[in-house]
């Protein structure tokens, strides 16, 4: 990849400061974005990234400080004035309307207009332009509505919806988080391709090693004030590690004493359909002990979020049966199953696990308002369910001002720690977790693991869904790889390569000689862990490799 040399500025922030009540959310930040390169913007949660860019976004108004856009002082009282002098921001929970059409998502707000009607073939024109020079595959779904699609679409549809409007300064919000490890590799070199045209680019991370790859500057925030700015060629992942929390942080694969017991939760010949009624599980087997966690790697759109959410009583399963401590779920409630002992931790923190203009007591009680302290007689206790939100927000350190601050005011990454707090605190026989540490810092990612190592320890059967393979190998005893709805292996992490997993989340064989592609051999003491193809067009059975006896 080319890097251009810094010329004019394109962008200078000068002593910005913005307050939230008590909270310095931006203290006297400098920032610097020279035309056509890519600065990213490392720290942790709550370090001000997010408010730092909405200011320069027109989403809030500064204290104090001075906004400069091409040289030239500027002021702006919404997204639509920064919009104008070029400034657009792909956000981290996308700003979308369900039931509206891609195309219509696109242009809403700036619909082409011809004898006073929305002119949709002009629009499509010019959408189908920037797919094309930006390769983008969304333009092949224009007339769908965007509900219909997960969030890796919906965040292209964001993106092109930004270019549509005209922006050359374009603020990415942590735009990996909700993508696969191939789409991140695509959205990189796309980033790169929009500097060769000219844009400038603010990417907002965690990711040390995507920062490290793609961007030009890097600037490091810590409690609200810019720590340092370097080079990008200069620098290293311990050291933004440490200037982020200041201190180190390991992420090493420990080796494990413990054995797991019995099975817990068993899920057999299990079908879950998507949200567009299309199957999107086709019928698996996957059995959780006590004292294990169960990673299920996959590329999204797999079917692996869909069957953890069938788990989860989120969603209906159309065949099959689950069950967990020797009982049949299948047809149990959402909230019996949590009653029973499953917690759950959702891919979506903003829809499934928060109401965002809940305040964190309300939001605390969630899942909980049959249970005692927190409700009994059906009489709602709030000074308990007020101590246990302060509970979470103090072991779990979560950043709120307190109790009683709404949702809405918290960054990504503390509103997913009170999520974690609150799962935890259940204190379930089972957890799920879905992409558990998305949006986290690094401190708090090593926080998150190490608490559902604890609970493994403690003989919970813990299942993490993530598109991070590093995580997956940390945390997993058996990781179970999923394929067009289907278990396609089961390996153990100590024995797998990455490369191996990735080609496994491909739908290859991990042996690439191809000799075991067409047919993979059926063990007796792994038939069980074994999953029909179905629906898809194979019914051949695809088998697992891993010889240890119990489900997948
Ligand atoms: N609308 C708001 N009302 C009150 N406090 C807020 C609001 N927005 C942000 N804050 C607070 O300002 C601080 C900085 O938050 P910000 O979202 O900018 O952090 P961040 O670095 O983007 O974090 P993350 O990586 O978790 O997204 C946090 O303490 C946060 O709780």
């Amino acid at each position: 990849m080319t890097r251009k040399d810094s010329g004019v500025p394109t962008v200078r922030l000068k002593s910005i400061t913005k307050r939230f009540g008590d909270v310095v959310a931006n203290d006297e930040i400098d920032f610097t974005l020279e035309q056509g390169t890519v600065h990213a913007l490392l720290g942790e949660n709550g370090s001000g990234k997010t408010t730092l860019m909405s200011i320069l976004y027109g989403l809030y108004d500064q204290d104090s400080g001075t906004i400069v856009v091409d040289g030239e002082p500027r002021e702006f009282d919404s997204p639509r004035d920064a919009m104008e002098a070029g400034v657009g921001m792909i956000h981290q929970h996308f700003q979308l309307v369900g039931p509206m059409t891609v195309l219509q998502n696109i242009i809403l707000g700036h619909e082409p207009a011809s004898n006073g009607l929305v002119d949709e073939s002009a629009a499509r024109d010019d959408i189908e332009a920037i797919c094309s020079r930006y390769r983008f595959d969304i333009d092949r779904h224009l007339d769908t509505p965007i509900r219909d699609f997960d969030l890796g679409v919906r965040q292209r549809v964001e993106i092109v919806k930004t270019l549509y409007r005209g922006a050359n300064i374009l603020i990415f919000d942590e735009p990996t988080a909700v993508l696969t490890p191939q789409e991140v590799d695509q959205l990189l070199e796309m980033m790169r391709e929009l500097t060769e045209t000219g844009c400038s680019l603010v990417f907002i991370t965690h990711k040390l090693d995507e920062a490290l790859a793609v961007a030009d500057q890097i600037t490091v925030l810590r409690d609200g004030k810019a720590i340092d700015t370097v080079a990008a060629d200069e620098t290293s992942e311990q050291e933004l590690a440490r200037m982020m929390v200041g201190r180190e942080v390991l992420f090493d694969r420990e080796s494990r004493e413990t054995v797991p017991g019995e099975p817990v939760l068993e899920v057999n010949g299990v079908r879950v359909d998507g949200d567009r009624g299309l199957e999107q599980v086709s019928g698996v087997d996957l059995a959780v002990r006590e004292g294990e966690i169960l990673g299920i790697a996959g590329v999204q759109g797999n079917g692996q979020n869909e069957l953890i959410e069938g788990i989860a009583g989120l969603r209906p399963v159309t065949a099959g049966t689950i069950r967990f401590d020797d009982k049949k779920i299948t047809d149990l409630s959402r909230r019996h199953r949590i009653e029973s002992g499953i917690a759950y931790i959702p891919e979506d923190r903003q829809t499934e696990g928060l109401v965002q203009d809940y305040d964190l007591v309300r939001n605390a009680l969630l899942g909980n308002q049959t249970i005692s302290p927190y409700v009994s007689s059906g009489i709602i206790d709030w000074s308990a369910v007020h101590d246990h939100a302060e509970t979470i927000i103090d072991e779990y350190d979560v950043q709120a001002q307190n109790a009683n601050s709404e949702a809405i005011s918290l960054s990504g990454g503390n509103q997913q720690k009170f999520i974690v707090g609150r799962e935890i605190m259940r204190d379930p026989d089972v957890m799920i977790a879905s992409h558990p540490t998305r949006g986290v810092d690094i401190g708090s990612i090593e926080f998150i693991h190490n608490r559902l190592l604890e609970l493994r320890d403690a003989g919970l059967a813990v299942v993490v869904v993530s598109s991070k393979l590093e995580e997956i190998q940390r945390l997993s005893d058996r990781i179970a790889v999923m394929y067009e709805g289907e278990f396609i292996d089961v390996v153990d992490p100590d024995k797998v390569t990455e490369e191996e997993l990735g080609l496994l989340m491909a739908g290859r064989s991990r042996d690439e000689s191809g000799e075991e592609d067409e047919e993979m051999h059926i063990t007796e003491a792994n038939k069980d862990m074994t999953t029909k193809g179905t629906e898809k067009g194979d019914d051949t059975d695809t088998t697992v490799t891993d010889s240890r006896d119990g489900g997948v």
